[in-house]
């Protein structure tokens, strides 16, 4: 990746503000994610940050502001749209198959979001045996990347729940993403897995993919992030390095209350 894409903005947020009745859950906020960045947003409890990250994927719209995808308005795309742009979010552990292997989830997903036409595969056109073929190829690397190749014909429902939860993010990854959103990747995890996820995350970044991520676990914020934005009722109050908000007042505010632990402080 060259230095000028690397600081260059692939998503920005202007003056954005989702109000349900009387409660506005996220408050003119705005920011920029770098392209290759790996941007936490933090916050405390109910503090609006599923509702910005809804309102990225297209699943609830606006009461005001902007979503821009390089030049592109996101407002008022449907989430497949949005998805096929390339802003994806993994999938719940909920939806998977439980009966299908590994291997059989990432083919289906990638076959799910690839061009071949339905009546192409229909009549096993060349198009379709060569996205037969890219498909293989390209679970072939996802697996590979997420750790999940030895586990490849094993059906789901006997994976252990991280494998299932990398799952997951292997079916975002086979939708192509430029932006891999993550909510809460790390929850319930020990610290064991916590480290072997941040290590997965990192793999996805290198490989050129921006990831935004919403986590509460700050230990694993403070080591991942490039950059972090904190929401607090709905509004942004701080954003900077992992350094800076650990030494910020607002934040250290926000947070009092919570366990000393929870900055990572
Ligand atoms: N569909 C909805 N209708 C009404 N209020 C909502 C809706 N979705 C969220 N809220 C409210 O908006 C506020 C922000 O909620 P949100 O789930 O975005 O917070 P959060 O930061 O993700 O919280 P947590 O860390 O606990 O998951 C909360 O007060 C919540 O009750």
């Amino acid at each position: 990746m060259s230095d000028s894409n690397a600081t260059s903005p692939i998503l920005k947020v202007s003056g954005l503000t989702k109000r349900f009745g009387g409660l506005t859950a996220v408050n003119e906020v705005s920011f920029s994610v770098n392209n290759g960045q790996i941007f936490t947003v933090i916050g405390p409890n109910g503090a609006g940050k599923s509702t910005l990250f809804k309102l990225i994927g297209g699943f609830i719209r606006p009461s005001e502001g902007d979503i821009r995808f390089e030049d592109r308005s996101l407002v008022g795309m449907q989430p497949h749209d949005i998805a096929r742009l390339g802003v994806v979010r993994t999938f719940q552990e909920t939806t998977i198959f439980r009966e299908m292997t590994t291997r059989e989830t990432v083919e289906t997903a990638f076959h799910l979001q690839c061009k071949a036409s339905s009546f192409g595969a229909f009549f096993n056109s060349r198009q379709a045996r060569a996205d037969d073929a890219e498909a293989r190829r390209c679970t072939d690397a996802i697996l590979k990347l997420l750790r999940l190749d030895h586990v490849q014909h094993e059906q789901a429902k006997n994976l252990p729940h991280g494998y299932l939860r990398s799952l997951g993010i292997a079916m975002a990854m086979a939708a192509r993403p430029r932006i891999l959103l993550l909510d809460e990747p790390f929850a319930g995890m020990n610290p064991e897995e916590t480290d072997a996820a941040v290590e997965m995350v990192r793999r996805i970044r290198d490989q050129g993919i921006t990831i935004m991520l919403v986590e509460h676990d700050m230990r694993a914020v403070m080591r991942i992030s490039d950059r972090i934005a904190v929401i607090n009722f709905g509004r942004k109050i701080a954003e900077g390095s992992p350094h800076d908000i650990q030494n910020d007042p607002a934040v250290i505010d926000a947070y009092l209350g919570q366990e000393d632990e929870e900055l990572g402080i």
